[in-house]
């Protein structure tokens, strides 16, 4: 495109010059002639062209830096990266920046060709006239350069700078428009409190956009002084050359029109680099997230994990989420003997879940280790290990999918499976709600996704053309998730971590019936707060302050009357009429013992 002026000009003088000879040879014309009208017709269609294929490789430069992306995050198979919020700033970045660098550098490089030539047209007719000047023009250009060079590099950090107030933001943003949050917000009034904090986050966002901007203005206003100093001086030098009579009047305006010609051309080169150089620092996020090391190393010939034979093992494991954090493990050693189920209870905080993470690989224990039938976790590579166990996590997450692929995604080698799933789901005791949705297992647990245009979608059907979307209950969540942990069957160790405690009294109890028969012969760990569910465990064992306090079947704990005996009773007593107020319970015993 920016050969097309050059190459019309020229073949503009061939055919006026071949016309003008005297004798024009026809065919010469007409090629002449030809040759114009198909610049033309380039001059034409060039722009379109050029923006179809800039959107078309940015289409697909992001796509494929997206990909790279996500697969380096999903490289980080622990949890430590994700609970890192400068980590979390630059995926942000990466996600942010990471597909639009390569084309912008490309348009960069293609817009500083276009202006070089440009400018070095106008540098030729400078030098034509003064080459003084042509240096003077060009010497006052090299401080903007520098200068805005500089100020891309602030630019820069001053963004990796508010990025935590901008996630911040995002997040009280969404928090206004979130559909759980709502209840809450709407009951407490704190809609506007949120309002204040976001609009804070965004002002000191602000402040440092406006900082940053005004430091652009000053330098930016040197430059040009700097700039319009040499151009006026340049200026006073031709005009004395005309007045001496070594030059013309037509030097004077060729110079005012080269020089501003060079200075637009300078200018706009400097534009591109900068915006260059500024994606390139930032695409130094996403560079940074795609070599990021692995969060929990493994090793080049990593042991192999078979079913356990002898169980597993936690040998004075000790583990703190930061060096940051207190201890939530200290020296806890414990085994988890081959076909045994084993409980954890405790108080809250106590590390239950914490224990059930390192059991996963989440982390990695700062001292002591965590040992698989005798190797150490850290000698396994961490996609082996998670295929040899089932998990309900506490926090269980529920997908905005269908209730197939809910449950499906705990084996994705069962998703086309139904017979399977509903099998999983018959245990979990959620067959019923899912058969008893408009589209049985299709239908989709979201609003997010609800199509109020497709007739076809149950979740679009609302009377007045509104999206009503499907969603469950806590509890019916719940048997999902339980759903998803049976689906993937024989696994070698069962974890379930509260799972039961949104369901009702009823489905508690068939389901930790269930759980009962499911985990007989096999290796399980079982977290509850309710100790009636734990009473027939292999092993119970309860931890204090990250540590083991006590450990036992529940008869010997009972007999031993420590903290498990001391929280069962006040269970029990719960249950229990109380006929006498200030009868001496074992509930009133243990809030005087605290
Ligand atoms: N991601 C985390 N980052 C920092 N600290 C954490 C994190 N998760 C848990 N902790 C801390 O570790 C300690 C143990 O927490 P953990 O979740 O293991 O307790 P728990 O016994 O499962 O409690 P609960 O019965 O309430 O579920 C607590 O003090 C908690 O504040």
């Amino acid at each position: 495109m920016a050969a097309l002026p050059v190459t019309i000009a020229w073949c503009t003088k061939l055919v006026l010059n071949e016309i003008g000879g005297g004798h024009p040879r026809p065919g010469v014309t007409a090629a002449l002639g030809a040759a114009l009208a198909g610049c033309g017709l380039l001059a034409a269609l060039g722009p379109q062209v050029v923006q179809y294929v800039r959107d078309e490789s940015g289409r697909r430069v992001g796509l494929v830096a997206q990909d790279r992306l996500f697969q380096a995050v999903e490289r980080f198979t622990g949890l430590a990266r994700f609970e890192d919020p400068a980590f979390l700033d630059r995926i942000r970045m990466a996600q942010q920046y990471g597909g639009a660098t390569p084309g912008m550098l490309v348009s960069a490089a293609l817009g500083a060709a276009r202006t070089v030539l440009t400018g070095a047209a106008f540098l030729v007719s400078l030098v034509t006239i003064n080459p003084w000047t042509a240096v003077l023009v060009i010497a006052a250009a090299a401080p903007s350069l520098a200068a805005e060079l500089w100020l891309s590099r602030r630019r820069a950090a001053m963004l990796w700078g508010i990025g935590p107030a901008e996630r911040r933001e995002f997040f009280f943003g969404q928090l206004l428009v979130d559909v759980r949050a709502a209840k809450e917000l709407r009951l407490f009034g704190v809609g506007g409190h949120l309002r204040g904090l976001l609009h804070a986050q965004r002002r000191a966002a602000n402040a440092e956009r406006s900082r940053t901007d005004r430091r652009e203005l000053r330098v930016q206003a040197a430059t040009g002084t700097i700039a319009a100093l040499a151009a006026g001086g340049g200026l006073l030098w031709v005009l004395l050359d005309a007045v001496n009579g070594t030059g013309g009047a037509g030097d004077v305006a060729l110079f005012v029109a080269a020089v501003a010609g060079v200075q637009a051309a300078v200018g706009g080169l400097v534009l591109e680099l900068v915006s260059a150089h500024q994606q390139v620092l930032l695409f130094g996020h996403y560079l940074a997230v795609l070599d990021a090391g692995p969060d929990l190393p493994v090793p080049d010939h990593p042991r192999r994990a078979g079913p356990p034979r002898r169980g597993i093992e936690l040998r004075d494991v000790w583990f703190r989420y930061s060096p940051g954090h207190p201890w939530a493990l200290r020296g806890v050693s414990l085994t988890i003997p081959y076909g045994a189920s084993v409980a954890l209870v405790g108080r809250n905080g106590a590390g239950k879940s914490t224990m059930v993470k390192l059991l996963c690989r989440m982390y990695d224990p700062e001292r002591g280790a965590v040992l698989w039938d005798g190797v150490d976790l850290r000698e396994i590579d961490p996609a082996e290990l998670r295929a040899r166990i089932g998990a309900v996590f506490q926090d269980y997450m529920e997908y905005d999918m269908t209730a197939a692929e809910n449950i499906g995604l705990g084996d994705l080698a069962a998703m086309g499976d139904r017979g399977r799933i509903e099998a999983a789901a018959r245990r979990a005791g959620a067959h019923g709600t899912v058969s008893g949705l408009p589209r049985g297992y299709d239908t989709i647990l979201s609003r997010i996704f609800a199509d109020p245009a497709d007739p076809a979608d149950p979740a679009g059907s609302a009377e007045d053309g509104g999206a009503v979307g499907v969603h469950l209950s806590g509890g019916q969540w719940q048997r999902l998730a339980l759903a998803r942990a049976y689906l993937r069957g024989e696994r070698d160790l069962l974890i379930l971590d509260e799972p039961s405690s949104g369901l009702d009294a009823e489905a508690e109890h068939e389901i930790h019936q269930g759980l009962r028969e499911h985990r007989r012969g096999r290796t399980s760990v079982l977290i509850s707060h309710r100790l009636g569910a734990v009473r027939d465990a292999d092993r119970i064992v309860v931890l204090d302050g990250g540590q083991v306090a006590e450990r036992g079947t529940h008869a010997t704990l009972l007999a031993h009357g420590g903290i498990y005996a001391q929280l069962f009773a006040l269970q029990a007593e719960g249950y229990r009429q109380r006929d006498d107020p200030d009868a001496d319970t074992p509930g009133r015993r243990l809030s005087e013992a605290r």
